[in-house]
């Protein structure tokens, strides 16, 4: 496993060139420093969800409605100061979901990491094991390399723009590809656990594929895309909304492995615009009747709204 320390590792430079060959190199060795952190950051994460953490009282508080452990804070903490030491504050900023004000609004970096240190606290903290880190680097709006790590199942997935999607475990690294042949009804679709509201069960209701299951953490039902155990995953904010955070690598990890991840109305995800929160419906999927998919989700939603006056996305 690569879990040395990296404080040690030298500071490079970054070139905005993306697809010069310099470039290249440069996120090769990024990639190599945030695969490091990653299984640093899901061996400390491990140790809170086992109790084997020298202090392992989660000391849950809520945020906003939604719970913040102390294992959140400390592997923010981890992820942060390891980057930063290995990378600097001058080209990159860096955004996390345990640091990040509402005021900050726009990071003003062309570089920015975005980072979940835990993705999934509600199923951390009923013990489902679906919990996962999200650590992504977005140059502009739009990621460039990702990777999500899954400490029960000991996998890391990372990928970098136009690299495609690799996991890696005690077996090795390999790389994944999704493949996409069934016909619409036979599509098994992902969902929230525990983040659901009228909207999204009517849509839910109302889809072609009704093989469907509850999954705890973005990144657990993006990997279960990418490893082919399901085909889409439907996300639709109601009164709050899932962040910058939850989306940014998972995204990378699921259209590197050859999967689709948009709007419903077809348009790609932006990332450190000013707003965090990633609103509306979102379809990600293995790219098989994607398209179709979206439009059905759309005409569903208008069809809610003329009978339940009240819903917006927003609202
Ligand atoms: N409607 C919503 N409002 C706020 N956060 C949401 C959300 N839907 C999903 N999320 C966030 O997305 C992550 C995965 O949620 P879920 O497991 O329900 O799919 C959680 O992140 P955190 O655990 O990092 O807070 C959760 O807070
Ligand atoms: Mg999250």
């Amino acid at each position: 496993m690569l879990c040395k320390d990296i404080l040690t590792v030298e500071y490079f430079p970054i070139h905005s060139n993306l697809f010069s060959d310099e470039f290249m190199k440069d996120l090769s060795e990024i990639l190599t420093i945030a695969r490091e952190v990653g299984w640093g950051a899901a061996s400390l994460l491990s140790s809170y969800y086992h109790g084997t953490a020298e202090e392992p009282n989660l000391d849950i508080k809520y945020k906003d409605n939604e719970p913040v452990t102390l294992a959140d804070l400390a592997v923010s903490q981890y992820i942060l100061t390891k980057l930063q030491a290995a990378l600097g504050n001058e080209e990159f900023g860096y955004i996390s979901e345990e640091t990040y004000k509402s005021q900050h609004g726009q990071n003003s970096h062309e570089w920015v990491w975005i980072i979940d240190p835990l993705d999934g606290t509600r199923d951390f903290i009923t013990k489902t094991g679906e919990y996962a880190i999200h650590i992504a680097l977005v140059q502009g709006t739009r990621p460039v390399l990702a990777v999500v790590v899954i400490p029960e199942t000991k996998k890391l997935y990372y990928a970098t723009k136009g690299g495609g999607t690799f996991v890696e475990s005690v077996n090795g690294s390999y790389p994944l590809k999704v493949t996409a042949n069934k016909p619409i009804e036979d599509l098994t679709l992902v969902v929230s656990r525990s983040h659901r509201n009228e909207a999204l069960e009517y849509l839910l209701q109302n889809l072609p594929c009704q093989n469907q299951k509850a999954i705890g953490s973005v990144g657990c039902k993006i990997t279960a895309i990418v490893e082919q155990q399901a085909d889409i995953y439907i996300s639709l904010s109601g009164k709050s909304a899932p962040k910058d955070w939850d989306m940014a690598a998972p995204e990378l990890i699921l259209t590197e492995a050859g999967g689709k991840f948009t709007h419903f109305n077809g348009q790609p995800l932006e990332y450190n615009t000013g707003d965090i929160n990633q609103w509306g419906g979102l379809l990600a999927s293995n790219s098989q009747h994607h398209e179709i998919l979206c439009q059905k989700a759309e005409q569903t939603l208008t069809k809610f709204a003329s009978q339940d006056g009240d819903y917006t996305v927003k609202g």
